[in-house]
């Protein structure tokens, strides 16, 4: 049984892009200081349930609830001064701004400073007065992560933070979110790929099929159970 307490809740959402639904009756619950990850075969439905929590597809149903209050009817930019964060997929970084104007364009006060995240990625204080389009993958992504955390959100909404990087980027990545977690109250959403770096740093999962929630419950179980991976996970249907 769900109380009150969770910090964002989704429930019976229906989504989609125009005349095209990808989201059929899905639930979730997030509580403070929980990272929570988003599972699933590809197509099945992960990137537009962040977006639509986020604002940015054509909701058709279901309640999307922070703090127990209804943002669905919400824009975006008016979601995220309410406490959503969101690093897409597509690492959006102002090109013709700095490192540090790119992070302090969108400051809001609270625990995440630049002096904070400069010291989860030092790699940006190197590059703090290099433009956005003078930054590699791996170091856009960061300043991705590090634009969304100096809004200080109350949830967070990562779509595969490593996905294209190089394996010493995705080292730098997964110690940051380690780090990350290991601080405040933030809850985060995981939407990941690859599910076992995804289960080991995160407390609950979901995975969904065909825009549903399939299974729900403890990361460390799901990564214990090979035969549930193969069935929900696994490349054959
Ligand atoms: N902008 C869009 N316009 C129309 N349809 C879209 C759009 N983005 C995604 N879709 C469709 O929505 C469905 C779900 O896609 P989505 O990207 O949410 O899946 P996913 O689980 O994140 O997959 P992946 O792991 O490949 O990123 C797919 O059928 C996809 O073709």
């Amino acid at each position: 049984m769900e109380t009150s307490a969770a910090l964002l809740e989704v429930r019976d959402l229906q989504a989609g892009y125009g005349a095209s639904r990808v989201l059929h009756g899905l639930s979730l619950t997030l509580h403070a200081g929980e990272t929570l990850v988003v599972v699933g075969r590809n197509g099945v439905g992960k990137t537009t349930l962040v977006e639509t929590i986020i604002g940015l597809t054509d909701h058709h149903g279901g309640d999307i609830l922070l703090d127990g209050a209804p943002v669905q009817a919400l824009a975006p930019h008016l979601r995220n001064r309410a406490g959503i964060a969101w690093v897409p997929q597509q690492r959006e970084v102002f090109p013709s701004l700095t490192v540090e104007e790119n992070l302090q364009v969108v400051a809001r006060p609270g625990d995440w400073t630049l002096a904070r995240v400069y010291e989860l990625f030092p790699r940006l204080a190197e590059r703090r007065r290099n433009h956005g389009d003078e930054l590699s993958g791996g170091e856009q992504q960061m300043l991705a992560l590090g634009r969304a955390l100096m809004t200080n959100p109350r949830v967070l909404l990562l779509d595969e933070p490593v996905e294209g990087l190089a394996p010493i980027v995705v080292e730098e990545m997964l110690n940051a979110i380690d780090r990350m977690r290991a601080t405040g109250r933030m809850g985060i959403v995981l939407v990941e790929q690859k599910y076992d770096l995804a289960l080991a740093r995160s407390e609950r999962c979901i995975v969904i099929d065909h825009g549903a929630v399939v299974h729900t419950g403890p990361s460390a179980a799901l990564l214990a159970d090979q035969a549930l991976i193969d069935r929900h996970l696994g490349l054959s249907h």
